[in-house]
């Protein structure tokens, strides 16, 4: 991992609502490989800092760079196009559709053949492409180990398993970067653990770097390299888990407990009001 050149970088970015402030002069970047989580009290900005990279919300201050290039005003399919992909906190599914049918979906950002070329089949290399996504859905499928359900239509689903496929349809675009907004939430214990087994695999194994905001403090812990905590729109904190769990800021942040200024891991300058 290489601090000098990160994957993403998110300089000073303030966003607000009418009177709200949901970020304020909020800095970090992420280097390509890492596994990185935001974490922070509700309501503390982790959904509109995610928002802000994948392009759904537009900063009123600052700057998004993502490979070198600054993309703080380009649509979000532009940014899936460089290689951004994500899920959502609430499930974001054709559930109409089959399981194999909304993981395609998913990759129709890379079907070079449209519907000019599409019809002169054999000809156009729309057979060879053709080939190719299913190889590669397939993959997806095998590794997220939603074989037995690929034919089921996506609404009659369990939860646990509707959170699988909409990872499959974000990764099924092979991003670079992937923004994981509560992947467990509303899993029980063993869903959870399975879904932190693909996060981590997606990341050590496929080589994606991940941004993920969660709750569940165990799964946090386990998995992220660094973390950063917000709190009313603003980074109290930055570093590895373990490092961040033992800051009084972030103690104060969750438990309301006092804070001793010599030992916070914070830089000083973005702790909240
Ligand atoms: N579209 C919006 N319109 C108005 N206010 C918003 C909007 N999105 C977020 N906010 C406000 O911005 C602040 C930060 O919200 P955000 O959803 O980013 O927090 P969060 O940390 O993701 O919370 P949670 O853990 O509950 O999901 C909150 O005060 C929220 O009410």
């Amino acid at each position: 991992m290489n601090d000098k050149n990160p994957l993403l970088e998110v300089r000073d970015v303030t966003l607000t609502f009418g009177g709200v402030r949901a970020l304020s002069n909020v800095k970090f970047s992420v280097n390509k490989g890492e596994l990185f989580s935001i974490i922070g009290p509700n309501g503390a900005g982790k959904t509109s800092m995610l928002n802000c990279v994948s392009g759904r919300y537009n900063p009123n201050q600052g700057q998004i760079i993502f490979k070198g290039q600054d993309i703080t005003k380009l649509r979000p399919n532009d940014r899936c196009t460089l290689g951004m992909g994500r899920t959502f906190q609430n499930l974001a599914l054709f559930s109409h559709m089959t399981v194999l049918d909304n993981i395609m979906v998913g990759r129709h950002h890379l079907l070079k053949n449209n519907f000019i070329t599409g019809p002169l089949y054999w000809f156009s290399g729309a057979q060879k492409e053709e080939l190719t996504h299913r190889r590669e859905v397939e993959d997806i499928i095998d590794f997220l180990e939603i074989s037995h359900i690929r034919k089921s239509v996506a609404g009659t689903l369990s939860y646990g398993l509707r959170k699988r496929v909409e990872l499959a349809r974000a990764i099924a675009l092979r991003p670079d970067l992937i923004l994981l907004d509560e992947p467990m939430a509303g899993m029980n214990l063993e869903e959870k653990e399975d879904m932190a087994r693909y996060i981590n695999d997606l990341n050590e194994e496929w080589g994606m770097t991940v941004i993920m905001i969660e709750h569940d403090m165990g799964v946090v812990m386990d998995i992220s390299h660094r973390v950063m905590v917000l709190d009313f729109g603003k980074k109290i904190a930055e570093g590895l888990p373990e490092e961040v769990m033992a800051d009084p800021y972030v103690k104060k942040a969750y438990l309301g407990e006092e804070v001793d200024e010599e030992t916070s891991v914070n830089d000083g300058k973005e702790k909240s009001a």
